[in-house]
């Protein structure tokens, strides 16, 4: 059976950041994920998990500027010193929360900076950083991200993150295959989890349009549950979407999954 997180950072936002732990457990997840831990004491988090028995399944690494529009700097040549600051921050974070995934973002491409160059910078960061993380048992993960959500990112099919893993070594970089954003940029869903299912190392869902939770849009979502199932997919799938209405109203889709 597919296993599913509740991401909290999108999820049980009815409720402040600290106590949507408990809410998640109370609705049956048994993992969490969400977006950045760092306004948080990382001893505080692992409270929460451990009093509510829930692991700790991904987050992402420091983003940059996100109010000013940054996502990520994985990518970006001349910005490796302060890649290197925020993952080794991240680290720290994945070691606390005993977290065995680590999202890179690869960041938004500016213009006139050579493609090639931003895949070296990418190549080389990621590199690095699975040294760093390998032996602390954690898997740093890369994400193809939509135009329509996030204009001009530059990871952005399921191929150009796949050509990455496979020169680094899919043993020490993942992806991250969110389903929402396959599904708006390539479509094929199931034929796209099949290619790359050796390199996907985490996943994440949401209905299109809207984002909201599965059953709200066009995919028909027990049948591509069904068909990751038998295809032997065993890690996580994180539920990243913006419920329609209240969260635990919009639940009714994870009744057949709780476990
Ligand atoms: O946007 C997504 O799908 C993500 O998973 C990122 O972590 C946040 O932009
Ligand atoms: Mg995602």
């Amino acid at each position: 059976m597919p296993r599913f997180a509740a991401n909290i950072s999108l999820m049980f936002t009815e409720l402040p950041f600290l106590d949507r732990f408990e809410a998640a457990a109370k609705a049956g997840f048994k993992a969490v994920e969400f977006l950045f831990p760092y306004d948080f004491p990382a001893a505080e988090i692992a409270r929460r998990l451990k009093d509510n028995g829930l692991s700790q399944v991904l987050f992402n690494g420091p983003p940059g500027d996100w109010n000013a529009g940054e996502r990520g700097q994985a990518a970006l040549p001349g910005r490796q010193a302060e890649f290197r600051e925020g993952f080794r921050k991240a680290l720290d974070y994945a070691a606390a929360l005993s977290c065995p995934r680590i999202h890179v973002m690869s960041g938004l491409a500016p213009a006139g900076v050579p493609h090639d160059a931003m895949t070296a910078t990418l190549a080389a960061n990621l590199a690095w950083a699975a040294e760093l993380a390998g032996p602390a048992g954690v898997k740093p993960v890369i994400e193809p991200i939509n135009h329509r959500d996030i204009p001009g990112f530059f990871l952005n099919t399921t191929d150009q993150a796949a050509a990455i893993i496979q020169a680094i070594g899919p043993e020490k970089i993942g992806m991250q295959f969110d389903l929402y954003h396959c599904q708006i940029t390539e479509g094929d869903i199931v034929k796209r989890v099949e290619k790359h299912l050796p390199l996907i190392a985490h996943m994440q869902v949401a209905d299109n349009p809207g984002r909201n939770e599965p059953g709200t849009g066009e995919v028909n979502w027990p049948f591509v549950f069904d068909r990751i199932d038998a295809l032997g997919f065993r890690g996580w799938i994180g539920c990243e979407y913006r419920p329609a209405g209240e969260t635990v109203a919009g639940l009714g889709w994870f009744a057949t999954y709780k476990g």
